[in-house]
């Protein structure tokens, strides 16, 4: 089974300001999208409001076209960025309680990812790596078959190694079974290879939202001499101009079709690209957050 995920207008409002503001975004089904933002951006709200574990102040979140309420849906899987588990207990106890929690549990599923894991069922958790009990979450999450999981930066206590394996076996389960994956990172190396789509986040807003590869094709940067005026590239293309010495470069949404003599078009990569999203929003909108 697979769901699509879509939020409309989802807004949250503490006291301090909205941690999500107008945030509109329609996550295909079976696909893998990377939330990615800086911290504070509202990443964990979303996906928290998305689990039903955080309320909204205004709008609202969808799943498989019916209304996220408060009752945890059984086919959505969450993993929080604190990792819920009994120091104490061994692995073989978690995934015992895990089952008996969920009449989904696929048993022979979590004992051969915990075998990739290489993770015993006699281990203690407290005696774990970091690394170790963050896959040992992740098995729990999907353990369970959910049609939709949403991980909360599941890679972030993970070797290079590691994060690869776990990528690997979330584009398994996804080629397998058609689940949908949202995923927040800091990484994006690691995205641009694992996810498909792309949705990131500022001050609560969505700052850019698409399919990765067409974000990162259309993207382009273009350098020229400095002293060349901008006339002939439309204003609304240009999300980043950056002057040094004698030299421009623009990074664009979409680059022209004829380049003024002198001038190089390359493409960006996605670090390029989310940075100077970030950087002209701040500019564009210095005080959104608390408004
Ligand atoms: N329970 C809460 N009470 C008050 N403010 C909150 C609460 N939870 C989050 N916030 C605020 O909402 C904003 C968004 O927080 P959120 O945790 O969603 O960001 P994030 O993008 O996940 O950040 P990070 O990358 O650091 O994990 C922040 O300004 C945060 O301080």
């Amino acid at each position: 089974m697979s769901i699509s995920l879509e939020a409309h207008n989802a807004s949250k409002r503490y006291n301090r300001g909205w941690a999500l503001h107008h945030c509109d975004a329609a996550i295909e089904a079976s696909s893998i999208t990377a939330l990615v933002g800086p911290n504070g951006a509202g990443k964990s709200t979303l996906l928290g409001a998305a689990a039903g574990l955080i309320s909204l102040t205004e709008g609202d979140i969808a799943i498989g076209g019916r209304l996220v309420d408060r009752r945890m849906d059984l086919a959505v899987g969450y993993l929080a960025q604190e990792k819920p588990l009994y120091r104490r207990w061994r692995v073989a106890d978690m995934l015992a309680q895990t089952a008996d929690l969920n009449t989904d549990w696929d048993d022979r599923h979590a004992h051969r990812l915990l075998d990739e894991a290489s993770l015993s069922l006699e281990d203690r958790v407290g005696t774990l790596s970091g690394g170790q009990r963050a896959r040992l979450a992740l098995i729990l999450v999907l353990g369970r078959r959910p049609a939709l999981v949403l991980l909360d930066e599941p890679m972030a206590d993970l070797d290079p190694l590691a994060r690869l394996r776990v990528q690997q076996t979330l584009m398994a389960e996804v080629a397998d079974t058609g689940m949908t994956v949202v995923m927040s990172s800091h990484i994006l190396t690691e995205v641009r290879d694992a996810c498909d789509a792309l949705l990131l986040l500022q001050d609560g807003r969505v700052a850019l939202h698409g399919p990765m590869d067409d974000l990162v094709l259309q993207h382009r940067i273009l350098t020229g001499p400095s002293a060349d005026s901008l006339d002939w590239l439309p204003p609304a293309d240009r999300v980043e101009v950056r002057t040094t010495g004698q030299q421009t470069s623009v990074l664009v949404s979409l680059a022209p079709s004829i380049l003024p003599a002198h001038w190089i078009n390359e493409p960006a990569d996605l670090d390029e690209i989310v940075i100077a999203r970030l950087r002209s929003a701040e500019i564009a909108t210095p005080d959104t957050v608390g408004a």
